[in-house]
């Protein structure tokens, strides 16, 4: 049996961070929510035993125990005894480095394969608690749809989802290291965006709201360091979008848009200057995951 599983990216809403804690890792609280730009991942049981094959043509992709889902997969088989060897191919889609959470959700779509392929009857939540020893990303991906993340992003809380819209991305062709990102960030200087009053817009559906709220501790280190996403920010705006904000530790921009005419507008726009623009929508709930 071969299964073919859905690893959409993830953007983050509204991004806090509340203090450095002993671990070294930052406390935060983030809204996030899956778009539908999606890397694709086959599981292919092989003879093996202790074999586990990272397949994937892209260059920036490691085929290693480094990869994320190769780490999945290898949890799965320690944590329950598994002596059978697994083939991971990976179509990338989603790019890399680039703040959306690619590897991790190319974890949690294997950890959520081979759940089933290997028939093991794991809950969500489970799932999700593996998922955290791999990556602060990788529980939320588990669940997919929107939620609220907080620790050190691995606690979560489902939310509804947004009213649909679409998102256009523009990633400028640098690379972000996360660890860089937290490291530089100077806490005592930000201004905290109002996670809560996001979670209320969107239970409440309420589009500009949601617009006026987007918020990222993150975006002010990133910014500075690379003064292209800043460029793309501001063109994203003065193309039309109701919303900009760069996601995670960056370095791509989003832009939430209601209407077609003017998603058409910014997409075309952004392309003039930056190779890597996508169009797609907010996936939203949780279901279309597989
Ligand atoms: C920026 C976000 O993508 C927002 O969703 C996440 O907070 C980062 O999640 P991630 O890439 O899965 O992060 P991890 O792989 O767990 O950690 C990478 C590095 O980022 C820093 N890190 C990460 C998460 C966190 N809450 N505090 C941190 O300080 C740590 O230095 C860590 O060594
Ligand atoms: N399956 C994978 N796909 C892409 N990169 C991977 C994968 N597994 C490991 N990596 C490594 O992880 C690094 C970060 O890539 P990734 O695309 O996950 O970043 P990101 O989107 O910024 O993540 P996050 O938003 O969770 O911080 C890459 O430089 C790559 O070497």
């Amino acid at each position: 049996m071969r299964l073919s599983i859905k690893a959409p990216a993830k953007i983050n809403l509204s991004l806090d961070v509340l203090y450095k804690r002993p671990d070294g890792y930052h406390e935060v609280k983030m809204v996030m929510t899956t778009i539908d730009l999606a890397d694709r991942i086959e599981l292919i049981p092989l003879p093996e035993e202790d074999v586990i094959r990272i397949v994937s043509q892209n260059r920036f992709v490691p085929d290693d125990c480094r990869n994320l889902a190769y780490q999945a997969a290898k949890l799965m088989k320690e944590t329950f005894s598994i002596r059978q060897g697994v083939a991971i191919s990976i179509t990338k889609h989603i790019p890399v480095a680039a703040g959306l959470a690619g590897g991790s959700s190319d974890a949690a779509a294997t950890l959520r394969g081979l759940n089933k392929l290997w028939q093991l009857g794991l809950t969500v939540r489970e799932l999700a608690e593996l998922g955290a020893q791999i990556g602060s990303d990788v529980a939320f991906c588990v669940y997919g749809g929107t939620a609220v993340a907080t620790g050190r992003g691995e606690i979560i809380t489902p939310i509804p989802s947004p009213p649909p819209c679409w998102v256009v991305l523009a990633k400028p062709p640098i690379g972000v290291s996360t660890a860089d990102v937290y490291r530089n960030l100077q806490l005592e200087h930000v201004c905290h965006p109002d996670v809560d009053a996001m979670v209320k817009a969107i239970e409440r559906q309420d589009y500009e709201g949601i617009c006026r709220l987007v918020g990222n501790v993150l975006e002010e280190v990133t910014l500075k360091k690379y003064p292209e996403v800043a460029h793309i920010k501001e063109q994203m705006k003065r193309f039309g979008a109701d919303a900009v904000l760069m996601s995670g530790s960056g370095p791509t921009v989003f832009g939430l848009i209601e209407h077609d005419s003017r998603m058409q507008r910014v997409y075309n726009g952004l392309r003039g200057f930056c190779d890597q623009v996508f169009a797609v929508r907010l996936l939203g709930e949780r279901h279309s995951l597989d």
